[in-house]
């Protein structure tokens, strides 16, 4: 069946939001990676060597737009970990580039690699990793702690209310329940206003409440604040949340599509 003009056009433009013209192309693609906040060029990870080698990314190019909200999907094993963390500058890439702001992290030395995963990526992680001698306010304060960076307060507060962690501040992790602390982490990966926030299966440890809460939150903070958020999950319901889902098998993105 034939799409009419009208479809077709929808349709092409879609794909233009997308950047799903990757999977013609990777040439044409790379002429527009500065439109997106994080992207993936021609990426592979090769894994050990020899007879024993695991190719976990092979060749994905993939763009993840501003100020949107992206979910990465695919079976167990399929690379959503591995893409995830050679785009946040966690891992290193075997070929191809991983940029941030159109800037290739693969090129980087070690020094400013960490200068860039402190300064311009917040990270949220399924087991929460809040430090559990500290209290809210200072794991929420941490980062900016750790750079010497002063604290706006303005900011601070508008955070803290907007995820409603106001009561929670004095709390040790211990004293709180697992939305509660992986608000506290969303709350630090936000705290620096970074470019880009990846979510490592962000519900995945939450009963389905709290699960709602924290989806609902990084929406808002998508919606409000203008962040772009990439957040792997193995869960349908979760992947609905976002803007855009990118489906990857055997190391590979196979479908791209808009919420
Ligand atoms: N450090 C490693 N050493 C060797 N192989 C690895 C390593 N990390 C990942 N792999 C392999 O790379 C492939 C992709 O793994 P990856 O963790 O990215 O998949 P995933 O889609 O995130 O899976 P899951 O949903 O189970 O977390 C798998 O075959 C995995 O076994």
């Amino acid at each position: 069946m034939h799409l009419c003009p009208v479809r077709r056009s929808a349709e092409r433009q879609r794909r233009t939001l997308l950047g799903t013209e990757v999977f013609a192309s990777t040439p044409d693609f790379a002429d527009h990676v500065n439109n997106f906040a994080s992207a993936a060029v021609d990426l592979v990870k090769v894994y050990g060597s020899g007879a024993t080698a695991v190719r976990a990314l092979d060749g994905v190019t993939v763009g993840f737009r501003p100020a949107a909200f992206s979910a990465i999907m695919g079976p167990s094993g399929s690379g959503k970990s591995t893409l995830m963390h050679c785009l946040a500058g966690l891992d290193t890439a075997t070929s191809g580039a991983a940029l941030l702001g159109g800037k290739d992290l693969t090129r980087l030395p070690d020094n400013a690699l960490t200068k860039v995963r402190r300064d311009r990526i917040g990270f949220v992680f399924q087991a929460f990793n809040l430090l559990p001698t500290l209290t809210a306010r200072q794991n929420v304060l941490l980062p900016l702690s750790l750079s010497g960076r002063h604290v706006d307060k303005a900011w601070f507060a508008q955070l803290v209310e907007a995820l409603g962690l106001s009561s929670r501040l004095s709390h040790r992790p211990s004293e709180m329940s697992g939305g509660q602390q992986q608000r506290v982490a969303l709350a630090r990966a936000l705290v620096t206003r970074p470019e880009v926030v990846f979510a490592d299966e962000p519900t995945g440890n939450l009963d389905s409440r709290s699960s709602v809460d924290v989806l609902n939150l990084l929406r808002q903070a998508v919606r409000e604040f203008g962040q772009t958020i990439v957040m792997v999950t193995h869960d349908d319901r979760a992947a609905s949340y976002a803007d855009a889902v990118v489906h990857m098998a055997d190391g590979r993105v196979v479908q791209a599509v808009a919420a």
